[in-house]
């Protein structure tokens, strides 16, 4: 947990965190005028190395996000750009440092007008910034539907306006940036969909607010990445045998014996030391005939459950996965209940994916009540808001707050997935994943990616941390794989990802 630090690159910002950070700056004793100054010269430093000389249309809002837009103007004009800029809102309700720079700005003030397009090759949106909560009315929201109707490039200030910066919602419309430039820190709406699809490249800036100011604040968010967990990461010792590195159970159902037999081969590559795949008898010689370095046993007819609770009173089967493939249908429902029961029974860490959450969707406080020990959910939208209606109701469009909530409801880590993954802990810290290609959006990847938790799990590593390693392994695997990529792919490029990784993060 202690290397969860909130000055790590990776910490992410609230708007009011953002603010906060601003006041400790300022505090700290740099000029909230400094701030802006850095913020508009990163802003110009950005669009000169991206663009070359052009008409340029700054569209300055009522707030300090304008204020960084008279800034960006002033560099762009002294670079020798053609500048023209226009502002909606008042004079007299401009911060202190924004009048500053209102008055600096050597050029004219036009009234926002979306003819001001007709002479523009590129717009720097410096309406609103990331604390926005509503939707833009009015001469703004005119502009914005102008700026998406002639598809025109746009630079946006810490966040395309519309886009709240906590939660990477779209109020009403937002004209997509090609290019978006945030300051010290990135803001979890510039990892979420909608805002992650409308802030084209991320640039983050420093502005010269010192880190130690986040010291200070009760941060909670990560981006995910190898740095806030490599630290603590299960490395196979040196004079290690099988046994040292665990024994995961994966429960495999009758019909579709693909999903579970992805997950074993991934518990297995993931570096599990042995991996037993516990399924009904009668499906028994489909699973044996396909698997070779994992073990195959039997669950006598009718009494799966009974065998299965059986299976773990060995105590060297150290963790568990029940879900893929398990089965709903008529008496598997009831047979996937008991199976997850008892592994949540054993209070050995035990993954729950698919049909091992469904399962629980007429009585989700069943399944949430058995939970006394390690556990991680891998809920994809639909499972989660089978077993988290409320929540999903109340928080729709939040899906940070939605997962945190879940974490905190069921004592499990939530791992919420899709092209914005977020890892939830129930005491309250978040992570989203930010590596992962759309090529995943393929059957079976999520069951590869309870068996990477599940193997992660297998080696003692604590649960949320293997929770965020086993998402950014699976989008690295992926990545690895490109374009064409199935299921079965992923468990097979993971010793590469694990290879760069130890490459890059093992010391002795
Ligand atoms: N450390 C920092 O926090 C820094 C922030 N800076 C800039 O400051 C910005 C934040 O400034 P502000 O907090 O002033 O926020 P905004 O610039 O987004 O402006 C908010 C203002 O707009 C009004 N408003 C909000 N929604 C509206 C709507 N839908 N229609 C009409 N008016 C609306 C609000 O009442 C408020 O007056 C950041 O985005 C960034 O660009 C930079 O100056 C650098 C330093
Ligand atoms: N557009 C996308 N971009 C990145 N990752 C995605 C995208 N769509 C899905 N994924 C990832 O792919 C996996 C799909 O899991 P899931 O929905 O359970 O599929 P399945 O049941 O077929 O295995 C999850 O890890 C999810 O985060
Ligand atoms: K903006």
């Amino acid at each position: 947990m202690d290397h969860m630090d909130k000055q790590h690159p990776q910490i992410l910002l609230t708007a009011s965190e953002m603010g906060e950070a601003d006041k400790a700056a300022v505090q700290a004793g740099v000029p909230a005028m400094e701030l802006m100054a850095a913020a508009g010269k990163a802003v110009a430093d950005a669009v000169l190395e991206r663009w070359s000389r052009c008409r340029v249309l700054v569209l300055c809002g009522p707030g300090n996000n304008g204020g960084d837009g008279f800034v960006v103007a002033q560099f762009l004009l002294s670079a020798g750009w053609p500048v023209r800029l226009a502002f909606w809102g008042s004079v007299e309700t401009l911060s202190a440092e924004a009048a500053y720079f209102y008055q600096a700005w050597q050029g004219e003030i036009e009234a926002f007008a979306t003819d001001l397009l007709d002479q523009t090759d590129l717009v720097i949106d410096a309406m609103f910034g990331a604390g926005l909560t509503r939707s833009l009315e009015g001469k703004p929201r005119d502009m914005v539907d102008a700026i998406i109707k002639r598809k025109m490039p746009v630079c946006a200030i810490d966040v395309p306006s519309g886009v709240d910066g906590t939660t990477g919602a779209a109020f009403g419309l937002v004209a997509p940036a090609e290019l978006t430039v945030t300051f010290f820190r990135k803001k979890p709406g510039h990892l979420l969909f909608p805002g992650r699809g409308l802030c084209g490249k991320l640039v983050v800036a420093d502005i010269g607010i010192p880190a130690p100011v986040l010291d200070e604040l009760n941060l909670h968010t990560w981006e995910n990445s190898p740095e806030l967990w490599y630290r603590e990461y299960p490395w196979p010792r040196l004079d290690g045998h099988k046994f040292h590195r665990g024994h995961a159970v994966v429960f495999g159902g009758e019909n579709m014996t693909g999903a579970s037999r992805l997950t074993a081969r991934a518990a297995m590559r993931m570096g599990a030391g042995l991996v037993t795949l516990a399924v009904p008898i009668k499906v028994w010689a489909i699973y044996a005939t396909a698997m070779t370095c994992v073990m195959v046993t039997k669950l006598e007819q009718s009494q799966e459950a009974e065998d299965f609770e059986e299976l773990l009173l060995d105590p060297r089967h150290n963790a568990i996965v029940v879900g893929p493939g398990a089965g709903l249908a008529g008496f598997e429902r009831i047979r996937t209940r008991k199976i997850v029961l008892a592994a949540l029974a054993t209070n050995r860490p035990t993954v729950l994916d698919a049909d091992g959450l469904s399962a629980f969707a007429d009585d989700p406080k069943i399944l949430f009540e058995a939970i006394n020990g390690p556990c991680v959910m891998t809920p994809h939208e639909g499972e989660f808001a089978r077993l988290f209606p409320d929540i999903n109701e109340e928080h729709a469009g939040d899906k940070l707050r939605r997962a945190r909530l879940a974490a905190k409801l069921s004592a499990a880590v939530v791992i919420l997935k899709g092209a914005d993954t977020v890892i939830a802990s129930p005491d309250g810290r978040a992570i989203i994943n930010s590596n992962a290609p759309a090529d995943l959006a393929t059957g079976g990847s999520g069951d590869v990616l309870a068996g990477f938790i599940v193997g992660l799990l297998a080696q003692g590593f604590e649960p949320f941390y293997a929770a965020a390693a086993a998402v950014w392994m699976h989008g690295e695997a992926a990545c690895e794989v490109g374009a064409g990529l199935i299921a079965e792919d992923l468990p097979d490029h993971l010793p590469k990802v694990l290879t760069a990784f130890k490459k890059q993060y093992y010391t002795d």
